[in-house]
């Protein structure tokens, strides 16, 4: 599914957090979204999947502006992955990741073989399925992000929005979590600080600062020298990687 902003603007009593943000995603794509702290990335995900109004400006997801989409309709199609998601503290992991079934389930109807095949693969993606049962509580916070992952999978999204998915987790769990959502099957848009893990596996990257989009492309058209600079306030050299000719940022000290 594509996901069109036009002219998204939001912003709190006088200051503009988001303003007049356009972009485009094709289906199956995946965006990253950069930005130094505060630049807005949050909350420009947060209205990109309807779960704030813009002030100003519009949403498609799939040709239809969402803002006129019932929230069950929309949660079936669109799944959020959150910073620092707050979870009932007395429940299982298998639990955590039935939630994500939700939306496709009436009041009536119990649950179903579909429903928890869902949940077995999702476990099994982010690899937590020998931690199905254990509690929630005890989980270190890797696993926990891991487990946030998989409830978003288990509700089976065209979309999905991840906020700094790759917090808390080893490099091992960066990569492997990176790479599994640009091998997914749907259309993502991802927040990340890593400008390297962003160039490695990112189809396009929108650079934001200050609310607004600066910079849009490709990450060999993006991550220059000129544009860490003047918007990360670091120096740096961009070496053309053996990585299918993804640039490769090394950080200068001076
Ligand atoms: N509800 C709110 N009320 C007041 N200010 C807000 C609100 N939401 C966000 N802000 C401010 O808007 C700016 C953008 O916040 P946002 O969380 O979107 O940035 P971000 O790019 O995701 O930052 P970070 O990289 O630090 O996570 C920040 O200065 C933040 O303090």
């Amino acid at each position: 599914m594509s996901v069109i902003a036009r002219n998204l603007s939001w912003g709190v009593r006088r200051k503009t957090i988001v303003s007049d943000v356009s972009l485009t995603v094709a289906p199956g794509e995946t965006l990253g979204l950069i930005g130094p702290n505060g630049s807005g990335k949050s909350s420009l995900l947060r209205l990109l999947a309807g779960l704030r109004r813009p002030a100003t400006g519009q949403v498609e997801i799939n040709g239809r502006d969402i803002g006129q989409v019932p929230r069950k309709a929309l949660s079936r199609e669109v799944a959020f992955v959150q910073q620092s998601a707050a979870t009932d503290t007395n429940v299982t992991v298998a639990d955590v990741v039935r939630l994500g079934r939700t939306p496709h389930r009436s009041a009536l109807a119990g649950w179903s073989e579909t429903d928890e095949s869902a949940v077995t693969e999702a476990l099994e993606r982010v690899g937590m399925t020998s931690r199905r049962r254990q509690a929630w509580q005890t989980l270190s916070g890797g696993e926990r992000q891991r487990v946030h992952i998989a409830r978003a999978l288990a509700q089976a999204p065209q979309v999905m929005f991840l906020d700094e998915p790759t917090n808390h987790l080893d490099i091992h769990h960066q990569i492997e979590i990176l790479r599994m959502v640009r091998d997914l099957d749907l259309t993502s848009i991802v927040a990340l600080h890593d400008l390297n893990l962003a160039a490695m596996y990112c189809d396009r990257i929108v650079v934001l600062q200050g609310g607004s989009v600066c910079a849009c492309g490709t990450p060999e058209e993006v991550l220059t020298p000129d544009l860490l600079r003047d918007v990360f306030r670091v120096s740096a050299h961009i070496d053309a990687s053996a990585d299918a000719g993804r640039p490769h940022i090394r950080f200068t000290a001076e």
